[in-house]
C-alpha cells in the first residue's frame, strides 16, 4: 500500500507515481489516503509519505503511525516527505530540506527501511489565505520542482527489495 498525506495534491501525486512504478515491476500496489486506513494488516509492505509544512508532517500521516505503529513495525515500511521548493542554490531552500520534526518519533515506531525527501510543488492558485500571505516570504519558490527520475528510481529500489524483477509485468508483455 502507498499512502500519503497531502494538502494540495502534490504528495498524493507522488504516491500515485510510486504505485505506478511498483505495478510496472509486478508489485500490486493500492493507493489510499492515510485517513481512510484503519489497519495495515492486509498489506505486505507500506510506503508512507507526507507533505512538509513549516517543518512538520501533516497530521493524518502521524495519526496513521499512532493507530497502526505495531503492525507497521512488523512489515517493511518506506517513508517519504515532499517539501523543498525553489532553487536549491538559495540558502532558504536548503534550510527547507530538513527532516520533518516527527521523523525521529516515526522511525522509532515503525523502523523504516528508508526515508527520502523529495522536492515538491508550490502553485499560487492552490493556496488560500494565510498560505498565500506566506508566499510573500516564499517569493521565488513557486513551481513544480518534482524530480520524477528520483521518485521513479526510489520506487524501483522498493520493488527490488520486495523481490520484483525489473519489467516483470511491463505493458509490453
Ligand atoms: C505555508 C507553506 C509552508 C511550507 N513549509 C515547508 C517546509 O517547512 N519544508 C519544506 O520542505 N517544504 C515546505 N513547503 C512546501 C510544501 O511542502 C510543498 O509545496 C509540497 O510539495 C506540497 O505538497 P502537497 O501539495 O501534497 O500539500 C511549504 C509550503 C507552504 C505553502
Amino acid at each position: 500500500m502507498v499512502t500519503a498525506a497531502s494538502r494540495h495534491g502534490t504528495t498524493e501525486a507522488i504516491a500515485r507515481e510510486i504505485a505506478e512504478v511498483l505495478a510496472e515491476h509486478g508489485v500490486e500496489a493500492v493507493v489510499r489516503s492515510p485517513g481512510e486506513v484503519d489497519a495495515v494488516d492486509p498489506y505486505e509492505a507500506v510506503v508512507l509519505g507526507s507533505a512538509v509544512y513549516a517543518g512538520h508532517w501533516l497530521p493524518p500521516a502521524g495519526e496513521l503511525v499512532e493507530r497502526c505503529g505495531p503492525a507497521l513495525a512488523e512489515r517493511p515500511v518506506w517513508l517519504f516527505s515532499s517539501g523543498p521548493v525553489g532553487d536549491p542554490a538559495r540558502k532558504m531552500v536548503r534550510e527547507m530540506d530538513k527532516d520533518p520534526v516527527e521523523l525521529p518519533e516515526v522511525r522509532e515506531a515503525v523502523h523504516p527501511r528508508d526515508h527520502r525527501m523529495f522536492a515538491g510543488r508550490l502553485e499560487r492558485e492552490d493556496l488560500k489565505f494565510p498560505e498565500r500571505a506566506a508566499l510573500w516570504v516564499f517569493r521565488g519558490l513557486e513551481g513544480d520542482f518534482r524530480d520524477h527520475d528520483a521518485i521513479r528510481g526510489w520506487a524501483e529500489s522498493i520493488a527490488g527489495a520486495l523481490g520484483a524483477s525489473p519489467g516483470r509485468h511491463s505493458p509490453a508483455e
